[in-house]
């Protein structure tokens, strides 16, 4: 895909200090998310995807190089990012659809069009009968998608997804990996989505970035080219399996992949 990129790291590098330690984690990692692009980060465990997310989304701040975020510094970028976590993390005393206008009413007041719109995105994700349910009346699948609207009715430019389905049976995750490509092809947004799971990464990206080493450097960054939209039925193509037998490789650590 040929766009402006939406996230550029430029040279990245992360050090955690304390009293006793130093721990390098990342070092000169660059690469670019663009525009409705989706890209999987993968990795071995403690590689340092976590932080990456962290640091494009302002929570840390690099101890080396640099992220631009629209063409804008992340320092003075207003863009808006969403960010979504392994747990849905939703208030259990609210309903599901006061769960999703909470980023609004941060924000200040929540108008009927938000509300229309946070309506329109539980329908969209099947859940519009269950809007004035309490989260704890759902499945862990369908919390996760009340956390998925909740991201994204602030009309974000770009979700940050840190193993949004890493506590799903294999069931549940296949097809929420099928309705978030639908919410990405419906919403344009560009999505930056870490996982465990290198058939999630190949069903869903555009593009894979394979963080490897210690400290951790984007080792490739592999193009997707299968046809969109993906089905069932793509996971089992030799072209699917070629991708994942790449990306293991370029892990190394096969066994330790879901
Ligand atoms: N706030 C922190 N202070 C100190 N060290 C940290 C902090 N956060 C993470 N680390 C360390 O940074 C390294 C990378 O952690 P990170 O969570 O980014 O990796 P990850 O690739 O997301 O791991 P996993 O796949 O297991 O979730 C680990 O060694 C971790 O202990």
């Amino acid at each position: 895909m040929t766009t402006s990129p939406v996230i550029e790291l430029d040279a990245v590098g992360m050090t955690y200090r304390s009293r006793k330690e130093t721990n390098t984690v990342l070092d000169g990692c660059t690469l670019s998310v663009g525009r409705g692009e989706f890209v999987s980060i993968v990795g071995h465990s403690g590689g340092g995807k976590t932080t990456l997310l962290r640091i494009i989304s302002g929570l840390i701040h690099p101890t080396e190089g640099s992220v631009w975020v629209n063409g804008q510094h992340l320092d003075q970028s207003l863009s808006d990012m969403s960010m979504v976590f392994q747990k849905p993390v939703l208030l259990p005393w609210r309903n599901n659809l006061q769960n999703v206008l909470l980023p609004m009413e941060f924000r200040g007041r929540v108008t009927d069009t938000m509300r229309a719109y946070a309506m329109e995105l539980l329908e969209m994700t099947g859940l519009k009968d269950t809007a004035r349910r309490h989260p704890y009346e759902l499945s862990g699948g369908m919390q996760q998608r009340v956390a998925i609207c909740r991201a994204l009715v602030s009309h974000p430019d770009i979700m940050l997804m840190d193993e949004p389905f890493g506590a799903l049976d294999a069931m549940t995750r296949d097809s929420m990996n099928l309705e978030l490509q639908r919410i990405w092809s419906e919403t344009g947004r560009s999505i930056l989505f870490v996982t465990h799971s290198i058939p999630e990464a190949v069903f869903l990206s555009d593009r894979v970035v394979v963080i490897g080493g210690k400290p951790g450097r984007v080792v490739a960054d592999i193009a997707v080219d299968l046809p969109r939209p993906r089905t069932k039925a793509h996971r089992y193509t030799p072209e699917f399996y070629e991708y994942e037998q790449q990306i293991s490789e370029l892990i190394g650590a096969k066994e330790s992949i879901a």
